[in-house]
């Protein structure tokens, strides 16, 4: 693992990466909490430390299309294994569209076990096409499916999005869908949605953040309890004229009665398909389906089901032990080339970014490497706009710590604001969760100098860019009929910065901006830092010596 560079062995001092979350470079700052925040350190940076711009959406990460916006699993999957595989959105489309799907032993015992049992087959999972954690295509194929295998009943818990597509969209999504359910119905065929909810409120918790949500959504999909509704569309409606201003995301759970019963509670002898194929807001669920010696909450009533998910969410804890589409196979990541050569590393976020430099950056692997430090620092549980300067002080503090110990060669860190808050669709909160995230920066830094380090300061994807929905004609933010813009809570499709903070070497680095420049080319860049090779399988290094 010689260094190509005959003229530059490496940085002698630690080699740090920071992930700004949710910061992307927006083409207008009109919108652009970014654009609009005071952050004196990174307009400085910009100014004077070599930097680029990196591809962070779509095939540059393994999304089906370039119209797919990036997101942090595919993010942090292609900066630490500085290659691109397809992802879970691709490998369910492609599956489905071959068939093999269906001609899984997963798919095949879900079938099989509701049939046996007189069942029901129940779909949980997210009721968006944003493709992020699920694309509702693949929903509907697997409801035509089981009509065309016999399946008698089926049952669709619909978890509300509104924040990977437009914040309170969710009848544009219901509507069609229940259109679809009238045309698919029919003989003895029956599919109904039978309940729901914000998943900012139910089931979609994630890095054991807030286990209540799980524990809701366990009341209202498995024993039906909860505010009632006749229909879907009647549950949305009438929720929002009860919470206003409530976006989708955090609308309360209901269930979907018929003559004063739910009608979709999860019975013994049915069988359950949880059909996101993201991992980290799938894992808690499944848990609470598959685990013998739960005890995160009270279940009441544990009903004996064939349970799947659409992936398999952690390949080492082996959950689910059931799945319908095999993940990637991520292989020689960043994290395992380092660890083999010695390099010792350190790892931090707060809760909701922690699993992403650490599961996700390893290529979805959980447990620690040879030589890896993990620290997580505890989230907020609180609506984000309310504290948007979230555990940013508290990272910067343990990155301090980590740097002046002396202990790690190489560190990185997730600050979450840009793009936690941003999804809050609240304009001021994100403008200074930027400039949380600036001030932490500010005092990070002058650590890496005096320790002779330098730093590749980047995002995973956009989202605090673009604050408003741009109207598609002129460009500019959207505004509602009141006059008021209209919030974008979702990522961006924008590129993200690649910063070179180098005081270390007297000017002696750049960066190269390539045409295909993107999240993968980091870890070849952050390894030629460390004074190795990239690994052969790796996208190539854009490090430039002067
Ligand atoms: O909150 C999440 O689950 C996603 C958006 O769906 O965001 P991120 O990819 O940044 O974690
Ligand atoms: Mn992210
Ligand atoms: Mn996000």
């Amino acid at each position: 693992m010689l260094n190509k560079f005959a003229s530059f062995a490496g940085i002698s001092g630690p080699v740090v990466t920071i992930i700004m979350d949710g910061y992307g470079i927006p083409k207008s700052d009109a919108g652009s909490a970014i654009a609009a925040a005071r952050k004196p350190t990174l307009d400085r940076l910009f100014a004077h430390y070599p930097n680029i711009t990196l591809r962070a959406h779509g095939t540059a990460v393994g999304m089906p299309s370039d119209d797919d916006m990036g997101n942090s699993e595919v993010g942090h999957n292609a900066i630490g294994a500085g290659q691109i595989y397809s992802q879970g959105a691709a490998l369910v489309a492609d599956a489905i569209a071959s068939g093999a799907i269906w001609q899984g032993e997963a798919w095949r015992q879900v079938v099989a076990g509701a049939k046996a049992g007189c069942g029901t087959i129940h779909f949980i999972g997210l009721f968006s096409d944003g493709n992020v954690h699920s694309h509702l295509d693949h929903l509907k194929a697997m409801i035509v499916r089981a009509r065309e295998e016999g399946i008698k009943t089926v049952r669709i818990h619909a978890l509300l999005d509104g924040r990977d597509v437009p914040e309170t969209s969710a009848l544009d999504y219901v509507e069609p869908f229940e259109a679809f359910l009238a045309e698919t119905n029919g003989g003895v065929f029956d599919a109904q949605i039978a309940s729901g909810g914000g998943r900012m409120t139910i089931t979609m918790d994630r890095y054991e953040a807030n286990w209540n949500m799980v524990a809701r959504g366990w009341r209202t999909h498995v024993l039906g309890e909860g505010d009632q509704f006749a229909s879907a569309v009647a549950a949305v409606k009438e929720l929002r004229v009860k919470f206003p201003g409530t976006i989708d995301q955090d609308l309360p759970p209901f269930v979907i009665v018929r003559d004063g019963k739910p009608v979709g509670t999860i019975e013994d002898g049915d069988s359950v398909v949880f059909y996101n194929f993201r991992g980290d807001r799938a894992i808690e669920i499944t848990r609470a389906f598959e685990e013998a010696n739960f005890d995160k909450f009270d279940r009441v009533r544990v009903p004996q089901v064939i349970y799947a998910g659409m992936l398999q969410y952690d390949g080492d804890l082996k959950l689910p032990r059931r799945f319908l589409v095999a993940p990637p196979a991520i292989q020689d990541t960043s994290g395992e080339w380092f660890s083999r050569a010695g390099i010792t590393q350190f790892a931090c976020s707060e809760t909701q970014k922690f699993g992403h430099v650490t599961y996700f950056w390893n290529g979805n692997r959980s447990g620690k490497l040879a030589g890896e430090t993990y620290q997580e620092v505890p989230s907020d549980v609180v609506p984000f706009e309310q504290r948007p300067w979230m555990k940013a002080a508290e990272i910067a503090d343990a990155m301090i710590e980590a740097l002046k110990s002396g202990k790690y060669r190489t560190l990185r860190c997730n600050f979450a604001n840009g793009d936690m808050v941003g999804h809050t669709g609240n304009f001021r909160a994100a403008t200074m969760a930027i400039e949380a995230v600036d001030l932490s920066l500010a005092r990070i830094l002058p650590v890496i100098d005096a320790l002779g380090g330098v730093a590749l300061i980047t995002a995973d994807h956009g989202n605090a860019d673009e604050m408003y929905e741009l109207d598609k004609k002129t460009k500019l933010p959207a505004q509602n009929q009141d006059g008021s813009f209209k919030a974008k809570t979702a990522h961006t499709l924008n590129p993200v910065p690649l910063i070179l903070y180098d005081n270390a070497t007297g000017g002696k680095l750049g960066l190269k901006q390539t045409d295909k420049a993107g999240l993968s080319n980091i870890a070849a860049t952050t390894a030629n830092l460390l004074g190795l090779e990239k690994h052969a399988k790796w996208d190539e290094s854009l490090l430039v010596i002067k």
